[in-house]
């Protein structure tokens, strides 16, 4: 199978703080991978790596077969990134900033289709501002798609979103990656994990504790739930003196 993304040996540190070490993984084509980790683990620190927005100390980091450093620019003509509330403008109307992402891009999907397919067709002549947070955080996905990415980062995936909201961008986001889309997400619920992710790492005070599949991760704890796996490898003391 096709890499997508390749990380290396990859290390950052902050002062003092080590904030990723030594962490090596792959995506390939198709593949949705889930960063998962507690506050503070070095999940952005590892994703801005990827997306050339930090550099490394060492390591390195391929993505789409392209140097992120080198270049930024052809790179993201064919990555989304899925940003937080504060990045955006929102005193302007949901159809302009759809309009102004596209014009953006030689060839955008069609944002109306995407909005469609998230439950936001209604909301095309309001304003940013006036959207609740889980349609915020829909549109944040779509302007994500809008490149009409190959691969595409979701950070905080749902965060916000009601349950039957969820479920809808969950079944969204299978359709998307039926059609060939890779995706690298974070989530701080373990149930989307194990809906949507094929392979997960988990992070720990810039660590990886546990790379494979969730079904792996099971299996190697004392557990039966994903869940309780989850909280078994990011616990602070107990693990430590095994
Ligand atoms: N710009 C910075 N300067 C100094 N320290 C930083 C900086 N950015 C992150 N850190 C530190 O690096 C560590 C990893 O942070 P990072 O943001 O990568 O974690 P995260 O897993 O994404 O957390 P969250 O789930 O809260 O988003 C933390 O200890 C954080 O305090």
């Amino acid at each position: 199978m096709e890499t997508i993304i390749e990380v290396k040996k990859l290390c950052k540190s902050y002062n003092n703080i080590k904030a990723v070490e030594n962490i090596n993984f792959s995506i390939c084509r198709k593949e949705v991978f889930g960063l998962l980790g507690a506050n503070g683990a070095g999940k952005s620190t590892t994703i801005e790596c990827i997306l050339g927005t930090k550099k490394q100390d060492s390591g390195t980091v391929s993505i789409l077969g392209m140097n992120p450093q080198k270049e930024r620019k052809k790179m993201f003509e064919k990555v989304g990134v899925q940003f937080q509330e504060g990045y955006y403008q929102d005193k302007i109307k949901v159809s302009e900033l759809c309009e102004v992402t596209a014009s953006l891009y030689k060839k955008p999907s069609d944002y109306v289709a995407l909005l469609k397919q998230f439950c936001l067709q209604d909301k095309l002549k309001s304003m940013v501002s006036e959207l609740s947070g889980g349609q915020k955080q829909r549109l944040f996905i779509v302007l994500a798609l809008i490149p009409n990415p190959e691969v595409v980062f979701l950070d905080e995936l749902t965060t916000g979103l009601d349950v039957k909201a969820r479920r809808d961008v969950w079944n969204s986001l299978s359709e998307l990656k039926a059609k060939g889309l890779t995706i690298l997400l974070t989530s701080h619920f373990m149930d989307e994990v194990e809906a949507l992710c094929d392979k997960i790492m988990i992070l720990k005070n810039g660590k990886d504790i546990f790379y494979g599949t969730v079904k792996e991760a099971i299996e190697a704890s004392p557990y039966d739930k994903f869940e309780d796996a989850y909280l078994w490898y990011t616990e602070e003391e107990e693990n430590e003196s095994i």
